[in-house]
Protein backbone atom coordinates (compact mmCIF):
# COMPACT_ATOMS: atom_id res chain seq x y z
CA UNK A 1 0.00 0.00 0.00
CA UNK A 2 1.37 3.86 -0.76
CA UNK A 3 2.57 5.41 1.88
CA UNK A 4 0.55 8.81 2.86
CA UNK A 5 2.12 11.99 2.99
CA UNK A 6 0.42 14.55 4.97
CA UNK A 7 -0.21 18.03 3.17
CA UNK A 8 0.23 21.13 5.67
CA UNK A 9 -1.26 24.62 3.70
CA UNK A 10 0.38 27.84 5.44
CA UNK A 11 -0.88 30.28 2.33
CA UNK A 12 -2.66 31.99 5.00
CA UNK A 13 0.49 32.85 7.16
CA UNK A 14 3.59 32.28 5.69
CA UNK A 15 2.16 33.27 1.86
CA UNK A 16 0.21 36.82 3.52
CA UNK A 17 4.11 37.76 4.16
CA UNK A 18 4.55 37.59 0.48
CA UNK A 19 5.32 41.64 -0.27
CA UNK A 20 2.58 42.69 -1.97
CA UNK A 21 0.02 40.57 -1.41
CA UNK A 22 -2.67 41.39 1.51
CA UNK A 23 -5.34 39.07 1.80
CA UNK A 24 -8.99 40.42 3.40
CA UNK A 25 -11.05 37.90 5.72
CA UNK A 26 -13.23 37.08 3.18
CA UNK A 27 -10.58 36.50 0.94
CA UNK A 28 -9.07 34.13 3.97
CA UNK A 29 -12.10 31.96 4.60
CA UNK A 30 -13.14 31.79 0.45
CA UNK A 31 -9.45 30.37 -0.09
CA UNK A 32 -9.45 27.88 3.48
CA UNK A 33 -12.51 26.52 1.94
CA UNK A 34 -10.97 25.76 -1.29
CA UNK A 35 -8.14 24.08 0.07
CA UNK A 36 -10.38 22.23 2.00
CA UNK A 37 -11.97 21.11 -1.19
CA UNK A 38 -8.62 20.07 -2.78
CA UNK A 39 -8.04 17.74 0.16
CA UNK A 40 -5.28 19.55 2.14
CA UNK A 41 -4.73 18.01 5.67
CA UNK A 42 -3.84 21.16 7.62
CA UNK A 43 -4.35 24.61 6.60
CA UNK A 44 -2.73 27.55 8.97
CA UNK A 45 -5.09 30.15 9.50
CA UNK A 46 -3.03 32.88 10.40
CA UNK A 47 -1.34 34.21 13.39
CA UNK A 48 -4.45 35.08 15.79
CA UNK A 49 -4.01 38.54 17.15
CA UNK A 50 -1.05 39.31 14.56
CA UNK A 51 -3.46 41.83 12.76
CA UNK A 52 -7.03 42.49 12.31
CA UNK A 53 -7.46 40.48 9.43
CA UNK A 54 -6.46 37.23 11.19
CA UNK A 55 -8.31 38.07 14.31
CA UNK A 56 -11.15 38.70 12.43
CA UNK A 57 -10.82 35.31 10.98
CA UNK A 58 -10.28 33.58 13.87
CA UNK A 59 -13.38 35.01 15.31
CA UNK A 60 -15.38 33.64 12.98
CA UNK A 61 -13.09 30.70 11.98
CA UNK A 62 -14.95 29.04 8.24
CA UNK A 63 -16.18 25.23 9.09
CA UNK A 64 -13.93 22.75 7.12
CA UNK A 65 -15.36 19.47 6.07
CA UNK A 66 -12.46 17.35 6.42
CA UNK A 67 -8.82 19.51 6.75
CA UNK A 68 -8.14 20.94 10.42
CA UNK A 69 -7.84 24.46 11.24
CA UNK A 70 -4.54 25.66 12.90
CA UNK A 71 -3.34 28.90 14.40
CA UNK A 72 0.46 29.56 14.48
CA UNK A 73 2.28 31.51 16.98
CA UNK A 74 5.48 31.49 18.49
CA UNK A 75 7.10 30.06 21.56
CA UNK A 76 6.58 31.79 24.94
CA UNK A 77 8.52 34.62 25.84
CA UNK A 78 11.60 34.57 28.18
CA UNK A 79 10.79 35.21 31.73
CA UNK A 80 7.36 34.31 31.44
CA UNK A 81 5.18 30.95 31.80
CA UNK A 82 3.58 29.90 28.65
CA UNK A 83 0.53 30.11 30.46
CA UNK A 84 0.83 33.63 31.44
CA UNK A 85 2.14 34.68 27.86
CA UNK A 86 0.27 37.48 26.01
CA UNK A 87 0.45 36.16 23.00
CA UNK A 88 0.33 32.61 23.49
CA UNK A 89 -3.14 33.21 25.28
CA UNK A 90 -4.62 35.11 22.33
CA UNK A 91 -3.21 31.94 20.55
CA UNK A 92 -5.21 29.66 22.12
CA UNK A 93 -8.66 32.20 22.43
CA UNK A 94 -8.66 30.98 18.70
CA UNK A 95 -9.69 27.63 20.16
CA UNK A 96 -8.42 25.76 16.62
CA UNK A 97 -7.77 21.91 17.35
CA UNK A 98 -4.19 22.74 16.52
CA UNK A 99 -1.61 24.75 17.33
CA UNK A 100 1.54 25.23 15.40
CA UNK A 101 4.33 27.01 17.57
CA UNK A 102 7.46 28.20 15.84
CA UNK A 103 10.83 27.93 18.28
CA UNK A 104 14.58 28.51 17.65
CA UNK A 105 16.64 25.19 16.80
CA UNK A 106 19.62 26.96 16.57
CA UNK A 107 21.67 28.17 19.37
CA UNK A 108 23.28 31.08 17.20
CA UNK A 109 19.83 32.36 16.87
CA UNK A 110 18.34 31.65 20.25
CA UNK A 111 21.54 33.70 21.77
CA UNK A 112 21.55 36.01 19.02
CA UNK A 113 18.19 37.23 17.82
CA UNK A 114 16.56 36.50 20.69
CA UNK A 115 19.14 37.18 23.94
CA UNK A 116 18.33 33.75 25.49
CA UNK A 117 20.53 31.09 26.29
CA UNK A 118 20.41 27.61 25.00
CA UNK A 119 18.78 25.91 28.27
CA UNK A 120 15.89 28.88 28.10
CA UNK A 121 15.36 28.35 24.77
CA UNK A 122 14.75 24.23 25.22
CA UNK A 123 12.48 24.65 28.14
CA UNK A 124 10.71 27.56 26.27
CA UNK A 125 10.21 24.80 23.59
CA UNK A 126 8.92 22.57 26.18
CA UNK A 127 7.05 24.85 28.24
CA UNK A 128 5.15 26.05 25.06
CA UNK A 129 3.75 22.89 23.49
CA UNK A 130 3.37 21.75 27.01
CA UNK A 131 0.93 24.40 27.48
CA UNK A 132 -0.84 24.40 23.79
CA UNK A 133 -1.86 20.61 24.56
CA UNK A 134 -3.75 21.92 27.56
CA UNK A 135 -5.91 24.31 24.85
CA UNK A 136 -5.84 22.21 22.06
CA UNK A 137 -5.86 18.39 20.59
CA UNK A 138 -2.48 18.91 18.18
CA UNK A 139 0.45 20.92 18.83
CA UNK A 140 3.02 21.08 16.07
CA UNK A 141 6.60 22.29 16.37
CA UNK A 142 8.34 24.50 13.41
CA UNK A 143 11.72 23.73 14.16
CA UNK A 144 12.91 27.75 12.89
CA UNK A 145 16.66 27.78 10.97
CA UNK A 146 16.72 24.14 11.31
CA UNK A 147 19.18 23.17 8.66
CA UNK A 148 21.71 26.01 9.45
CA UNK A 149 21.61 25.09 13.40
CA UNK A 150 21.98 21.76 12.34
CA UNK A 151 25.58 22.61 10.47
CA UNK A 152 26.14 24.51 13.33
CA UNK A 153 25.64 22.43 16.01
CA UNK A 154 24.04 19.21 15.43
CA UNK A 155 23.93 18.08 18.48
CA UNK A 156 21.96 21.27 20.32
CA UNK A 157 19.68 21.61 17.08
CA UNK A 158 18.38 17.45 17.36
CA UNK A 159 17.99 18.50 21.21
CA UNK A 160 15.36 21.49 20.42
CA UNK A 161 13.41 18.72 18.27
CA UNK A 162 13.70 16.27 20.97
CA UNK A 163 12.38 19.15 23.52
CA UNK A 164 9.25 19.56 21.34
CA UNK A 165 8.90 15.86 20.87
CA UNK A 166 8.87 15.14 24.50
CA UNK A 167 6.87 17.68 25.57
CA UNK A 168 3.74 16.00 23.32
CA UNK A 169 4.39 17.54 19.72
CA UNK A 170 2.65 15.39 17.11
CA UNK A 171 4.89 17.25 14.55
CA UNK A 172 8.09 18.28 14.60
CA UNK A 173 8.65 20.27 11.10
CA UNK A 174 12.13 21.30 9.83
CA UNK A 175 12.34 24.52 8.25
CA UNK A 176 15.14 26.21 6.07
CA UNK A 177 14.17 29.34 7.34
CA UNK A 178 16.61 31.01 5.24
CA UNK A 179 15.91 29.04 2.43
CA UNK A 180 19.42 28.36 1.37
CA UNK A 181 20.17 24.59 2.04
CA UNK A 182 20.57 22.35 -1.14
CA UNK A 183 19.00 19.37 -1.99
CA UNK A 184 21.18 17.06 -1.33
CA UNK A 185 22.14 18.52 1.77
CA UNK A 186 18.67 18.49 3.37
CA UNK A 187 18.30 14.99 2.34
CA UNK A 188 21.34 13.91 4.14
CA UNK A 189 20.40 16.05 7.22
CA UNK A 190 16.96 14.78 7.08
CA UNK A 191 18.44 11.22 7.11
CA UNK A 192 20.34 11.83 10.45
CA UNK A 193 16.92 13.46 11.84
CA UNK A 194 15.08 10.09 11.25
CA UNK A 195 17.49 7.81 12.90
CA UNK A 196 16.44 10.19 15.81
CA UNK A 197 13.04 11.24 15.29
CA UNK A 198 10.91 8.87 13.42
CA UNK A 199 9.79 9.79 9.89
CA UNK A 200 5.75 9.65 10.98
CA UNK A 201 6.34 12.82 13.00
CA UNK A 202 8.83 14.66 10.81
CA UNK A 203 7.90 17.54 8.36
CA UNK A 204 9.43 19.71 5.73
CA UNK A 205 8.84 23.64 5.59
CA UNK A 206 11.15 25.11 2.72
CA UNK A 207 11.65 28.46 0.80
CA UNK A 208 12.68 29.40 -2.46
CA UNK A 209 15.53 31.48 -2.07
CA UNK A 210 17.40 29.07 -4.62
CA UNK A 211 14.71 27.78 -6.89
CA UNK A 212 15.20 24.70 -4.36
CA UNK A 213 12.03 24.61 -2.04
CA UNK A 214 9.74 21.89 -4.51
CA UNK A 215 13.38 19.98 -4.61
CA UNK A 216 13.73 20.08 -0.87
CA UNK A 217 10.63 19.03 0.19
CA UNK A 218 10.97 16.07 -2.26
CA UNK A 219 14.53 15.55 -0.60
CA UNK A 220 13.03 15.21 2.62
CA UNK A 221 10.11 13.57 1.62
CA UNK A 222 13.03 10.89 -0.24
CA UNK A 223 14.94 11.28 3.51
CA UNK A 224 11.86 9.72 5.44
CA UNK A 225 9.66 13.41 6.49
CA UNK A 226 5.54 12.63 5.95
CA UNK A 227 4.40 16.25 6.30
CA UNK A 228 4.71 18.94 3.70
CA UNK A 229 4.35 22.51 4.37
CA UNK A 230 3.87 24.95 1.14
CA UNK A 231 1.55 27.31 -0.21
CA UNK A 232 -0.55 28.11 -3.24
CA UNK A 233 1.25 29.09 -6.45
CA UNK A 234 4.36 29.00 -4.20
CA UNK A 235 3.37 32.43 -2.05
CA UNK A 236 5.54 33.27 1.00
CA UNK A 237 8.31 35.37 2.83
CA UNK A 238 11.22 36.77 -0.02
CA UNK A 239 11.10 34.18 -3.19
CA UNK A 240 8.32 31.73 -1.71
CA UNK A 241 7.84 28.60 0.15
CA UNK A 242 7.51 24.98 -1.59
CA UNK A 243 5.03 25.52 -3.94
CA UNK A 244 2.25 22.86 -3.10
CA UNK A 245 0.35 23.26 -7.01
CA UNK A 246 3.84 21.46 -8.06
CA UNK A 247 3.98 19.07 -5.09
CA UNK A 248 0.76 18.21 -5.38
CA UNK A 249 0.61 16.19 -8.92
CA UNK A 250 4.38 15.03 -8.51
CA UNK A 251 3.68 13.30 -5.14
CA UNK A 252 0.05 11.67 -6.98
CA UNK A 253 1.51 10.88 -9.95
CA UNK A 254 4.94 10.79 -10.54
CA UNK A 255 5.77 9.02 -6.86
CA UNK A 256 2.89 7.56 -6.01
CA UNK A 257 2.51 8.17 -1.97
CA UNK A 258 -1.27 8.78 -1.14
CA UNK A 259 -2.13 12.35 -0.06
CA UNK A 260 -5.26 13.89 1.08
CA UNK A 261 -6.27 15.03 -2.99
CA UNK A 262 -8.78 13.06 -4.82
CA UNK A 263 -8.05 12.36 -8.78
CA UNK A 264 -11.29 14.38 -8.97
CA UNK A 265 -9.94 17.07 -6.80
CA UNK A 266 -6.95 17.19 -9.04
CA UNK A 267 -8.66 17.85 -11.92
CA UNK A 268 -9.30 21.14 -10.35
CA UNK A 269 -5.98 22.12 -9.24
CA UNK A 270 -5.38 24.54 -13.03
CA UNK A 271 -8.69 25.92 -12.12
CA UNK A 272 -8.02 27.15 -8.06
CA UNK A 273 -4.28 27.77 -9.04
CA UNK A 274 -5.37 30.47 -11.79
CA UNK A 275 -8.55 31.48 -9.58
CA UNK A 276 -6.25 32.19 -6.62
CA UNK A 277 -4.18 34.48 -9.00
CA UNK A 278 -6.89 36.16 -10.24
CA UNK A 279 -8.38 36.89 -6.33
CA UNK A 280 -4.43 38.15 -5.91
CA UNK A 281 -5.07 40.44 -8.85
CA UNK A 282 -1.90 38.57 -10.14
CA UNK A 283 -1.40 37.90 -13.81
CA UNK A 284 -1.28 33.82 -13.56
CA UNK A 285 2.00 32.39 -14.55
CA UNK A 286 1.90 30.69 -18.07
CA UNK A 287 4.66 28.60 -17.51
CA UNK A 288 3.84 27.59 -13.88
CA UNK A 289 4.65 23.70 -14.05
CA UNK A 290 1.23 21.77 -14.50
CA UNK A 291 -1.03 24.67 -14.49
CA UNK A 292 0.80 26.98 -16.65
CA UNK A 293 -1.35 27.88 -20.04
CA UNK A 294 2.27 27.28 -21.85
CA UNK A 295 2.71 24.08 -19.59
CA UNK A 296 1.16 21.92 -22.39
CA UNK A 297 1.07 24.65 -25.09
CA UNK A 298 3.07 23.04 -28.31
CA UNK A 299 4.78 26.12 -30.45
CA UNK A 300 7.85 24.44 -32.59
CA UNK A 301 6.64 22.71 -35.86
CA UNK A 302 8.05 19.13 -34.95
CA UNK A 303 6.54 19.19 -31.50
CA UNK A 304 3.42 19.72 -32.56
CA UNK A 305 2.97 17.56 -35.64
CA UNK A 306 4.54 14.72 -32.99
CA UNK A 307 1.38 15.79 -30.38
CA UNK A 308 -0.90 15.25 -33.14
CA UNK A 309 0.23 11.46 -33.49
CA UNK A 310 0.67 11.10 -29.66
CA UNK A 311 0.58 13.64 -27.37
CA UNK A 312 2.52 11.58 -24.92
CA UNK A 313 5.67 12.34 -27.27
CA UNK A 314 5.94 16.07 -25.66
CA UNK A 315 4.10 15.97 -22.65
CA UNK A 316 5.04 14.40 -19.15
CA UNK A 317 1.51 13.67 -18.12
CA UNK A 318 -1.99 13.79 -19.40
CA UNK A 319 -2.91 17.75 -18.77
CA UNK A 320 -6.37 16.71 -17.92
CA UNK A 321 -5.23 15.20 -15.30
CA UNK A 322 -4.53 18.62 -13.41
CA UNK A 323 -7.25 20.23 -15.14
CA UNK A 324 -4.68 21.44 -17.62
CA UNK A 325 -6.00 21.19 -21.59
CA UNK A 326 -3.13 21.28 -24.30
CA UNK A 327 -3.18 24.16 -26.65
CA UNK A 328 -1.89 22.95 -30.30
CA UNK A 329 -3.50 25.04 -33.15
CA UNK A 330 -3.73 21.84 -35.77
CA UNK A 331 -7.54 21.17 -35.46
CA UNK A 332 -10.82 22.15 -35.15
CA UNK A 333 -10.93 18.85 -32.42
CA UNK A 334 -8.70 20.13 -30.36
CA UNK A 335 -10.09 23.48 -29.50
CA UNK A 336 -13.68 22.04 -29.04
CA UNK A 337 -12.10 19.49 -26.65
CA UNK A 338 -10.74 22.25 -25.01
CA UNK A 339 -13.93 23.73 -24.74
CA UNK A 340 -15.91 20.41 -23.58
CA UNK A 341 -13.54 20.04 -21.11
CA UNK A 342 -13.72 23.74 -19.73
CA UNK A 343 -17.93 23.15 -19.45
CA UNK A 344 -16.99 20.22 -17.34
CA UNK A 345 -14.98 22.09 -15.12
CA UNK A 346 -16.92 24.99 -14.35
CA UNK A 347 -19.38 22.96 -13.30
CA UNK A 348 -21.39 24.41 -16.98
CA UNK A 349 -24.46 21.95 -17.82
CA UNK A 350 -24.58 22.55 -21.33
CA UNK A 351 -24.66 20.94 -24.64
CA UNK A 352 -24.03 22.83 -27.74
CA UNK A 353 -24.11 21.00 -31.07
CA UNK A 354 -20.60 21.53 -33.22
CA UNK A 355 -21.67 24.29 -34.96
CA UNK A 356 -22.59 25.82 -31.69
CA UNK A 357 -19.19 24.67 -30.22
CA UNK A 358 -17.65 26.25 -33.10
CA UNK A 359 -19.28 29.41 -32.78
CA UNK A 360 -18.54 29.71 -29.15
CA UNK A 361 -14.83 28.37 -29.63
CA UNK A 362 -14.54 31.86 -31.88
CA UNK A 363 -16.20 34.17 -29.57
CA UNK A 364 -14.30 33.00 -26.49
CA UNK A 365 -10.94 33.05 -28.58
CA UNK A 366 -11.69 36.88 -29.59
CA UNK A 367 -13.02 37.94 -26.13
CA UNK A 368 -9.63 36.63 -24.12
CA UNK A 369 -7.34 38.09 -27.31
CA UNK A 370 -9.11 41.15 -26.37
CA UNK A 371 -8.59 41.10 -22.55
CA UNK A 372 -11.33 39.47 -20.81
CA UNK A 373 -10.61 36.79 -19.03
CA UNK A 374 -12.90 34.06 -17.69
CA UNK A 375 -10.92 32.03 -15.44
CA UNK A 376 -11.71 33.90 -12.48
CA UNK A 377 -15.31 35.11 -13.69
CA UNK A 378 -17.13 31.93 -14.12
CA UNK A 379 -20.53 33.91 -14.14
CA UNK A 380 -19.15 35.77 -17.37
CA UNK A 381 -18.39 32.92 -19.00
CA UNK A 382 -21.22 30.83 -17.95
CA UNK A 383 -23.46 33.89 -19.35
CA UNK A 384 -21.66 34.45 -22.60
CA UNK A 385 -22.19 30.92 -22.86
CA UNK A 386 -25.84 30.56 -22.12
CA UNK A 387 -26.39 33.58 -24.51
CA UNK A 388 -24.68 32.11 -27.30
CA UNK A 389 -26.82 29.50 -27.39
CA UNK A 390 -29.85 31.03 -26.63
CA UNK A 391 -30.25 30.59 -23.41
CA UNK A 392 -30.53 33.82 -21.48
CA UNK A 393 -34.34 35.46 -21.74
CA UNK A 394 -33.68 39.60 -22.49
CA UNK A 395 -33.92 41.38 -19.42
CA UNK A 396 -33.37 45.30 -20.09
CA UNK A 397 -31.42 47.87 -22.30
CA UNK A 398 -29.43 50.30 -21.10
CA UNK A 399 -30.23 53.50 -23.15
CA UNK A 400 -27.49 55.52 -21.82
CA UNK A 401 -25.63 56.85 -18.27
CA UNK A 402 -23.40 59.35 -17.19
CA UNK A 403 -21.00 59.33 -14.18
CA UNK A 404 -20.57 62.98 -12.36
CA UNK A 405 -17.16 62.84 -9.79
CA UNK A 406 -17.34 66.22 -7.72
CA UNK A 407 -14.41 67.69 -5.50
CA UNK A 408 -14.99 70.41 -3.67
CA UNK A 409 -14.89 71.65 -0.09
CA UNK A 410 -18.56 71.05 1.72
CA UNK A 411 -20.37 73.39 4.20
CA UNK A 412 -18.10 72.66 7.03
CA UNK A 413 -14.93 73.05 4.93
CA UNK A 414 -14.13 69.69 4.18
CA UNK A 415 -12.78 68.53 1.11
CA UNK A 416 -15.07 66.07 -0.12
CA UNK A 417 -15.42 63.98 -3.51
CA UNK A 418 -18.65 62.47 -4.56
CA UNK A 419 -20.11 60.56 -7.24
CA UNK A 420 -23.19 60.88 -9.23
CA UNK A 421 -24.74 58.83 -11.91
CA UNK A 422 -28.04 59.34 -13.63
CA UNK A 423 -29.20 56.52 -15.99
CA UNK A 424 -31.81 55.26 -18.12
CA UNK A 425 -33.02 51.76 -18.84
CA UNK A 426 -36.04 50.09 -20.84
CA UNK A 427 -37.57 47.61 -18.97
CA UNK A 428 -40.28 45.57 -20.93
CA UNK A 429 -41.64 48.60 -22.80
CA UNK A 430 -40.93 51.06 -20.00
CA UNK A 431 -37.91 53.81 -19.53
CA UNK A 432 -36.56 54.10 -15.90
CA UNK A 433 -34.55 57.19 -15.32
CA UNK A 434 -33.23 57.00 -12.27
CA UNK A 435 -30.39 59.23 -10.31
CA UNK A 436 -28.05 57.82 -7.56
CA UNK A 437 -25.11 58.75 -5.39
CA UNK A 438 -22.07 56.70 -4.17
CA UNK A 439 -18.84 56.44 -2.45
CA UNK A 440 -17.20 56.55 -5.75
CA UNK A 441 -18.62 56.43 -9.87
CA UNK A 442 -19.10 52.51 -9.46
CA UNK A 443 -20.83 52.46 -6.37
CA UNK A 444 -22.85 55.39 -7.87
CA UNK A 445 -23.92 53.50 -11.18
CA UNK A 446 -24.53 50.13 -8.92
CA UNK A 447 -27.09 51.95 -7.05
CA UNK A 448 -28.83 53.94 -10.04
CA UNK A 449 -28.78 50.58 -12.09
CA UNK A 450 -30.32 49.00 -9.87
CA UNK A 451 -33.20 51.20 -8.46
CA UNK A 452 -33.96 51.49 -12.15
CA UNK A 453 -34.13 47.70 -12.07
CA UNK A 454 -35.85 47.79 -8.77
CA UNK A 455 -39.77 47.05 -9.90
CA UNK A 456 -39.26 44.82 -12.23
CA UNK A 457 -36.78 42.58 -10.34
CA UNK A 458 -37.15 43.15 -6.88
CA UNK A 459 -34.91 40.51 -6.16
CA UNK A 460 -31.97 42.68 -6.83
CA UNK A 461 -32.13 44.09 -3.47
CA UNK A 462 -30.62 41.11 -1.77
CA UNK A 463 -27.80 41.43 -4.21
CA UNK A 464 -24.52 43.46 -3.01
CA UNK A 465 -21.43 43.84 -4.33
CA UNK A 466 -18.71 41.98 -2.21
CA UNK A 467 -15.38 42.71 -4.09
CA UNK A 468 -13.84 45.26 -7.14
CA UNK A 469 -10.73 44.55 -8.39
CA UNK A 470 -9.34 46.18 -11.55
CA UNK A 471 -5.97 45.51 -13.55
CA UNK A 472 -4.79 47.39 -16.33
CA UNK A 473 -4.20 45.30 -19.28
CA UNK A 474 -2.18 47.41 -21.37
CA UNK A 475 0.07 49.58 -18.79
CA UNK A 476 2.57 50.82 -21.58
CA UNK A 477 -0.45 52.91 -22.68
CA UNK A 478 -0.20 54.81 -19.55
CA UNK A 479 -3.72 56.58 -18.70
CA UNK A 480 -4.94 55.28 -22.38
CA UNK A 481 -4.32 51.56 -21.01
CA UNK A 482 -7.36 48.93 -21.44
CA UNK A 483 -8.80 47.96 -18.04
CA UNK A 484 -10.05 44.43 -17.03
CA UNK A 485 -12.58 44.81 -13.93
CA UNK A 486 -13.78 42.16 -12.36
CA UNK A 487 -16.55 42.20 -9.49
CA UNK A 488 -17.44 39.83 -6.64
CA UNK A 489 -21.06 39.62 -5.75
CA UNK A 490 -23.17 37.90 -3.45
CA UNK A 491 -26.81 38.00 -2.60
CA UNK A 492 -29.28 36.68 0.49
CA UNK A 493 -29.35 33.17 -0.90
CA UNK A 494 -25.57 32.50 0.09
CA UNK A 495 -24.16 32.90 -3.53
CA UNK A 496 -21.23 34.32 -4.64
CA UNK A 497 -20.72 35.14 -8.02
CA UNK A 498 -17.78 36.65 -10.39
CA UNK A 499 -17.92 38.79 -13.38
CA UNK A 500 -15.40 40.45 -15.96
CA UNK A 501 -16.16 43.46 -17.94
CA UNK A 502 -12.91 45.59 -20.13
CA UNK A 503 -12.66 48.20 -21.65
CA UNK A 504 -10.27 51.51 -22.83
CA UNK A 505 -12.37 53.47 -19.55
CA UNK A 506 -12.51 52.10 -16.31
CA UNK A 507 -16.39 53.06 -15.92
CA UNK A 508 -17.32 51.43 -18.93
CA UNK A 509 -15.32 48.03 -17.87
CA UNK A 510 -17.13 48.55 -14.64
CA UNK A 511 -20.59 48.25 -16.38
CA UNK A 512 -20.12 45.79 -18.03
CA UNK A 513 -18.73 43.58 -15.00
CA UNK A 514 -21.96 44.98 -13.51
CA UNK A 515 -23.98 44.18 -16.06
CA UNK A 516 -23.16 40.33 -16.27
CA UNK A 517 -23.24 40.42 -12.36
CA UNK A 518 -26.91 41.26 -12.77
CA UNK A 519 -28.28 39.53 -15.54
CA UNK A 520 -26.78 35.92 -13.93
CA UNK A 521 -28.39 36.88 -11.08
CA UNK A 522 -31.20 37.40 -12.64
CA UNK A 523 -31.18 34.47 -14.98
CA UNK A 524 -30.13 31.96 -11.76
CA UNK A 525 -33.27 33.45 -10.04
CA UNK A 526 -35.74 32.24 -12.80
CA UNK A 527 -33.77 28.87 -13.80
CA UNK A 528 -34.23 27.99 -9.53
CA UNK A 529 -37.54 29.47 -9.38
CA UNK A 530 -39.97 26.42 -8.97
CA UNK A 531 -41.57 25.58 -12.08
CA UNK A 532 -38.58 26.48 -14.18
C1 LIG B 1 9.99 32.31 10.13
C2 LIG B 1 8.68 32.95 10.14
O1 LIG B 1 8.21 33.32 9.11
S1 LIG B 1 7.86 33.02 11.59
C3 LIG B 1 6.47 33.99 11.28
C4 LIG B 1 6.81 35.43 11.17
N1 LIG B 1 5.60 36.17 10.96
C5 LIG B 1 5.41 37.37 11.47
O2 LIG B 1 6.27 37.92 12.14
C6 LIG B 1 4.13 38.06 11.11
C7 LIG B 1 3.28 38.39 12.32
N2 LIG B 1 4.05 39.08 13.36
C8 LIG B 1 3.58 40.16 14.02
O3 LIG B 1 2.50 40.65 13.77
C9 LIG B 1 4.42 40.70 15.13
O4 LIG B 1 5.78 40.41 14.88
C10 LIG B 1 3.99 40.09 16.50
C11 LIG B 1 2.59 40.61 16.85
C12 LIG B 1 3.95 38.57 16.48
C13 LIG B 1 4.99 40.51 17.60
O5 LIG B 1 5.12 41.87 17.52
P1 LIG B 1 6.07 42.63 18.57
O6 LIG B 1 5.66 42.23 19.94
O7 LIG B 1 5.99 44.07 18.23
O8 LIG B 1 7.53 42.06 18.35
P2 LIG B 1 8.51 42.19 17.09
O9 LIG B 1 7.82 41.71 15.87
O10 LIG B 1 9.14 43.54 16.98
O11 LIG B 1 9.73 41.23 17.52
C14 LIG B 1 9.57 39.91 17.78
C15 LIG B 1 9.83 39.64 19.28
O12 LIG B 1 9.53 38.26 19.47
C16 LIG B 1 10.68 37.56 19.98
N3 LIG B 1 10.66 36.25 19.35
C17 LIG B 1 10.90 35.95 18.06
N4 LIG B 1 10.78 34.64 17.89
C18 LIG B 1 10.44 34.10 19.08
C19 LIG B 1 10.17 32.81 19.52
N5 LIG B 1 10.21 31.78 18.67
N6 LIG B 1 9.83 32.62 20.81
C20 LIG B 1 9.76 33.66 21.65
N7 LIG B 1 10.02 34.92 21.30
C21 LIG B 1 10.35 35.14 20.02
C22 LIG B 1 11.88 38.42 19.55
O13 LIG B 1 12.96 38.22 20.39
C23 LIG B 1 11.30 39.82 19.69
O14 LIG B 1 11.32 40.15 21.07
P3 LIG B 1 11.66 41.63 21.63
O15 LIG B 1 10.45 42.44 21.26
O16 LIG B 1 11.80 41.43 23.09
O17 LIG B 1 12.90 42.06 20.91
C1 LIG C 1 8.19 28.78 10.35
C2 LIG C 1 8.63 29.44 9.13
O1 LIG C 1 7.84 30.06 8.45
C3 LIG C 1 10.02 29.34 8.72
O2 LIG C 1 10.85 28.93 9.52
O3 LIG C 1 10.32 29.69 7.57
Amino acid sequence: MAERIWLYDTTLRDGAQTQGVDFGAADKLRIAKELDDLGIDYIEGGWPGANPTDEAFFASPPTLRRARLCAFGMTRRSGRSAANDPGLVTLFQARTPVITLVGKSSARQAEGALGVTREENLAMIADSIREALRHAEEAMFDAEHFFDGFKDDPGYALACLEAALEAGARWIVLCDTNGGTLPHEVETIVAKVAQRIPGERLGIHTHNDTENAVANSLAAVRAGARQIQGTLNGLGERCGNANLVSLIPTLKLKLGYEIGVTDEALRHLTHLSRTFDERLNRTPNRHAAYVGASAFAHKAGLHASAVAKSPCFYEHIDPALVGNSRDILVSDQAGRSNLLFRFAEMGLDVDPDPEQTAELLAVIKDREARGWAYDGATASFELLVRSTLGQVPHYFDLVSFRVIDERRFNARGELVTTSEATIKVAVGGRNYYTVADGNGPVNALDHALRQALAETYPTLETMQLVDYKVRILTPEKGTAAVTRVIIESGDAEGRVWQTVGVSGNIIDASYNALHDAIIWKLYVDRARAPGA
